[in-house]
């Protein structure tokens, strides 16, 4: 059974200067022990889409359609459950551990912390399950009396995957796990995710505007703009072949060494993204897209299937499959 099922997700934040739609229908299916990868530029709403699925986005956002963990319906889970479902059900780890871990605080009693509030147990059990949690991060148990300050960047993100795994969770929510570390670190870390999704059959969806990262760790990925799923597909397919104009432009940008197909854009995509309270009509990647045609004006495209087992939101999609012609 799918155990993360999201189904035309919508989310408006209320602002001073009106409503502003940051996701617009998103759906996501996630099989248990696999890994999808969200990408897109800064703004397309990928955050957004990360904390709607434990409903941590704060009260400013209005949020419509389903999220579904394990078959129960996230967003109408009464307070109670839903405590129980953060940390067990599914847990977070942020992007900036400093931020995100006390500085005041023991690394140690930060894990235990979850471990106590969610499960019947003793402080001795729950510092023997945080020295285990650490060695499986790959820092010794010693580290739990430290503070954040006292370790590195990349040991600090180790901390929060810990935490993160504290209470034995079957999903894991990565938003963008690494971006503030330098690139040795930065594989260190994704290896050490995968392993451990590897390992415990833990399910993941990890943010990043980093496409080769993303390729790299994730069975499958989605590429959002402006608040929209545009392409989603196994990973090497989508990287190595979109069929968005979008996700093809974002592919470009991100070139692999070593690989044939690999095709260098050093002018990046031109433009920027829309404001998403002030959206173009029709398709929001239109006065982007290099390849728009008129209709791209009135029609604003919703995914369609594009080849087996991978959907594209583009006219382009649409017109060659005959079957869509047929039902307009
Ligand atoms: N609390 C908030 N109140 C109002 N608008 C918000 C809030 N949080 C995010 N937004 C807006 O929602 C849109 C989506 O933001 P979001 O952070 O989800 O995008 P993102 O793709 O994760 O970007 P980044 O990679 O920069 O974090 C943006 O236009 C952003 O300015």
């Amino acid at each position: 059974m799918t155990y993360l099922n999201v189904d035309d997700l919508h989310v408006t934040y209320r602002t001073a200067s009106g409503e502003l739609p940051a996701v617009r229908g998103v759906s996501l299916a996630l099989e248990p022990g696999n890994t999808l990868g969200v990408a897109g530029e800064s703004g397309c709403g990928k955050s957004t889409v990360a904390l709607a699925l434990l409903r941590l986005l704060p009260a400013s956002a209005r949020l419509e359609g389903q999220v579904r963990l394990d078959g129960e319906d996230v967003l109408a889970m009464r307070w109670g459950r839903l405590r129980a479902v953060r940390w067990a059900g599914a847990s977070v780890v942020f992007q900036g551990a400093m931020h995100a871990l006390n500085a005041v605080q023991r690394v140690g009693d930060q894990i235990a912390e979850p471990i106590l509030l969610h499960e019947n147990t003793t402080p001795a059990e729950a510092s023997r399950r945080v020295g285990a949690l650490l060695e499986q991060v790959g820092l010794p148990p010693w580290r739990s009396s430290s503070y954040p300050h006292e370790l590195s960047g990349g040991q600090r993100q180790r901390v929060m995957i810990a935490m993160a795994l504290a209470c034995r969770p079957r999903l894991i929510i990565a938003d963008e796990p690494t971006t503030a570390l330098d690139v040795m670190i930065q594989a260190q870390i994704l290896r050490l995710l995968g392993q451990l999704v590897g390992e415990h059959g833990i399910s993941m969806l990890m943010i990043s505007h980093d496409l080769t990262v993303l390729a790299d760790t994730c069975d499958r990925l989605a590429v959002m703009y402006a608040g929209r799923v545009v392409e989603e597909g196994p990973s090497q397919e989508v990287f190595g072949d979109a069929r968005h104009p979008y996700a093809a432009a974002l592919s470009a940008a991100f070139p692999r060494i070593g690989d044939p197909r690999s095709r260098r854009n050093p002018q990046g995509l031109p433009g920027d993204p829309p404001d998403p309270a002030a959206l173009p009509s029709g398709c929001a990647f239109r006065p982007r897209c290099p390849v728009a045609e008129d209709r791209c004006s009135t029609v604003d495209p919703v995914l369609w299937p594009a080849a087996p087992d991978r959907s594209s939101a583009c006219v382009r999609v649409y017109s060659a499959d005959a079957e869509f012609e047929e039902t307009r």
